[in-house]
């Protein structure tokens, strides 16, 4: 990464309330931040801080009440829902904590789900179910469905689903939430040489302390508000500001960035 490269992510002044008058939550406040190709950055809080509520704002799962959201050079929060669709599918990759894959499905038809969606024709889909499934380490589960997986089996094919269409972003809630800390780390492993390796975004929420050490950059979130400063996205550098209350992990963790990507996996 280079530091005067454009921002895959950018979002500016992100403001979402549930509810309305005394009992409205204000979820997400005046959130600015932005994440570089190559980069991992991991957002962290208690419960109830305002992770989900801030990755769908910057994913466009979420509609902000103010506030802009570009991914790359295209604003999501000025655009159309079909063209946000059309953004999401072509863009985006979304890792959920509860895996989000449909039990129905084999894991290589879950992976295929959204080549489909794009039109991707069966040839290509099938070789690029291959690669992923290869990738992620379950190249002999193909025709296993998400019951007959464990949990850290599902959710790599919940990873390796979510890169189908080559994103530019990942953005993953709590990937590994309900993985046991051996198998959430090859998880965070895998997301940690996808950025570093392949110059892919992403922004990654989690608690646990242990997977913040893959992180090139950690911003921490209290009641809807990123301490330390915003992250934002000053002619395109992507930079915390600390203030005097930021503890040493809210401030950027610098990182050998490898300044050659291979292609987008
Ligand atoms: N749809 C909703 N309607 C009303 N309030 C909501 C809704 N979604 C979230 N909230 C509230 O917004 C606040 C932030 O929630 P959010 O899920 O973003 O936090 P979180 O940091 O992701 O929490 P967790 O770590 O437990 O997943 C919480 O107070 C939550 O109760």
């Amino acid at each position: 990464m280079s530091s005067d490269s454009a921002p895959a992510m950018r979002a500016v002044g992100i403001n979402r309330t549930y509810g309305k008058g005394e009992s409205a939550v204000h979820a997400c406040q005046d959130a600015s931040l932005s994440v570089q190709p190559g980069e991992l950055l991991v957002v962290k809080g208690p419960s109830g801080s305002g992770k989900t509520t801030l990755l769908n704002c910057i994913g466009g799962l979420d509609e902000p009440d103010s506030g802009t959201v570009f991914i790359g050079d295209r604003e999501l929060t000025a655009m159309r829902e079909s063209d946000r669709v059309e953004l999401r599918q072509t863009q985006l990759g979304f890792v959920f904590q509860s895996f989000g894959l449909i039990p129905i499905l084999s894991a290589a038809e879950n992976v295929e789900v959204p080549m489909r969606l794009v039109g991707m024709p069966p040839a290509e889909r099938q070789a690029r179910v291959d690669e992923l499934l290869e990738l992620v380490g379950l190249a002999d589960h193909h025709h296993q469905r998400p019951a007959e997986l464990s949990g850290g089996q599902q959710q790599r094919v919940g990873l390796a689903r979510s890169l189908a269409n080559r994103p530019k972003l990942l953005i993953a809630d709590e990937p590994t939430g309900q993985l046991d800390s051996v198998t959430a780390g090859t998880m965070m492993d895998l997301i940690s040489d996808l950025v570093h390796s392949h110059g892919v975004a992403a922004i990654v929420s989690t608690h646990d302390p242990l997977l913040m050490q893959r992180a090139d950059r950690v911003l921490e979130l209290h009641d809807g508000r990123i301490l330390g400063g915003q992250a934002t996205a000053s002619a395109g550098a992507s930079s915390v500001e600390p203030s005097d209350e930021a503890s040493p992990e809210m401030i950027e963790v610098p990182r050998s960035y490898s300044g050659r990507h291979r292609r987008n996996p």
